[in-house]
């Protein structure tokens, strides 16, 4: 048989990621992003190879924005298409890996969707869209919350009353197991460790960030919660606030739900701290020219993902190595830099120089020599999609 294509949709609330990967080749035949989506600016943008284009879609929903972005990748993939992944990012415990697309579990991802209002409606209309457009191809799910189902109860558990728990599904999910797994089975490659008998401290540093332990190829904890809201400051969440926020803004301000909602998940991180942007390109500028937002946010952002790595030491018998990854993770000599500086309790230490120098997808090792690895590892999250979806296809 020859290779095959799948591809990858990621539809997230105002965007679209997608990848049409061959499972033969390193990199992918076509990658783009539709973005700003629902607004007058909303765009297409799309790399064929080295052919970099773009299409202006203004208003443009989900739907219409794949309507436009299926034909480019039916073009590149010349007729051969041989399946659909889709991240979903909430699969509850019904999900403990990738599933088939199909009635029954459709119904359990549109059951689910009220544990994730701002996520998994979007991979819905993707899924939906995609099946409409390719009702022969075989279509799979792919779930953030699968990897993380071997959590044990003790870190899964909210201290609530247990009935939240039993018949409404309150306890910690986590998210960006995809990620996770993906990053700690190559740190495991890459320092001559097997996955099954490694042990690793991961960072996902994104627009959404979580951290997780993992442990012999298993998630033993991990820092988002029931929601991607809990855990460590991210680009506009705030992360962990002290719950009883919620009734101090309702009663003080008179704020609604849906007020201290917006608040916490769009105006609040680095946005929110710096008053200036989410992205930690623009901050980390603004810092060398003395912006005291910008400084701020990134102390609190490199403090708060410090103490969270610091806990989910908690959950291993033995550390192999901590692992940067994400678009923060995998570029911010400073971010990794200003962490360790809170963490010489765990012994860790950086090379200055091997540090500064993996940054844009360079992975390696940045540790000083005798003292507890850490490694820059690039994620690749719609390869693992596609070698998940292929694995269904079998
Ligand atoms: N060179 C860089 N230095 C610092 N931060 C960077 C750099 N490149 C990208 N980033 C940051 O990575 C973040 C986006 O991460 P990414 O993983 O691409 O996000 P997403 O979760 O949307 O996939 C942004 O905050 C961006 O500023
Ligand atoms: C779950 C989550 O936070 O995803 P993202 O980082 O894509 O926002
Ligand atoms: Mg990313």
């Amino acid at each position: 048989m020859s290779a095959r294509n799948i591809l990858v949709i990621n539809c997230g609330s105002s965007s679209i990621k997608f990848a049409l990967v061959n499972e033969a080749q390193e990199t992918f035949i076509l990658s783009g992003l539709a973005e700003r989506l629902g607004s007058p600016e909303a765009v297409l943008h799309w790399r064929l190879g080295e052919h970099k284009d773009s299409l202006a879609l203004p208003g443009a929903d989900h739907r219409q924005a794949l309507s436009h972005l299926l034909p480019i990748v039916q073009q590149a993939a010349a007729g051969a298409l041989h399946g659909i992944g889709h991240r979903v990012v909430h699969g509850g415990e019904h999900f403990s890996g990738a599933s088939r697309l199909d009635a029954s579990s459709l119904h359990s991802i549109r059951q689910i969707a009220p544990l994730a209002p701002l996520h998994n409606p979007a991979n819905l209309q993707g899924i939906e869209a995609a099946m409409k457009l390719f009702p022969d191809l075989v279509q799979v799910a792919v779930f953030d919350t699968a990897f993380h189902q071997t959590l044990p109860e003790h870190a899964f558990r909210y201290a609530v009353p247990q009935a939240l728990y039993a018949e409404h599904g309150v306890r910690r999910y986590g998210f960006h197991g995809t990620s996770h797994r993906y990053v700690s089975q190559k740190a495991a490659q890459m320092s001559g460790l097997a996955v099954e008998a490694s042990s690793w401290l991961v960072a996902h540093l994104g627009n959404g960030s979580s951290t997780c332990a993992v442990e012999n190829g298993l998630s033993r904890d991990t820092s988002m919660g029931l929601t991607p809201l809990e855990g460590l400051v991210m680009g506009t969440r705030s992360g962990d606030v002290d719950p009883n926020l919620h009734s101090h803004l309702a009663r003080t301000l008179g704020w609604s739900l849906e007020q201290i909602d917006a608040m916490l998940n769009h105006d609040s991180g680095l946005l929110g701290l710096s008053g200036l942007s989410n992205d930690m390109r623009t901050l980390e500028l603004a810092r060398e020219q003395g912006h005291p937002g910008a400084t701020l946010a990134i102390e609190v952002f490199c403090y708060r993902l410090a103490k969270s790595l610091a806990a989910m030491s908690c959950a291993l018998q033995r550390l192999d190595g901590v692992v940067f990854t994400g678009g923060i993770g995998e570029n911010s000599a400073l971010i990794r830099r200003k962490t360790l500086d809170h963490l010489g309790l765990l012994g860790l230490k950086l090379d200055e120089q091997a540090n500064a120098r993996c940054i844009r997808g360079i992975a390696g090792a940045i540790h000083a020599p005798d003292h507890p690895r850490v490694l820059v590892v690039p994620t690749n999250e719609e390869r693992q999609i596609a070698l998940d979806t292929l694995a269904l296809l079998d």
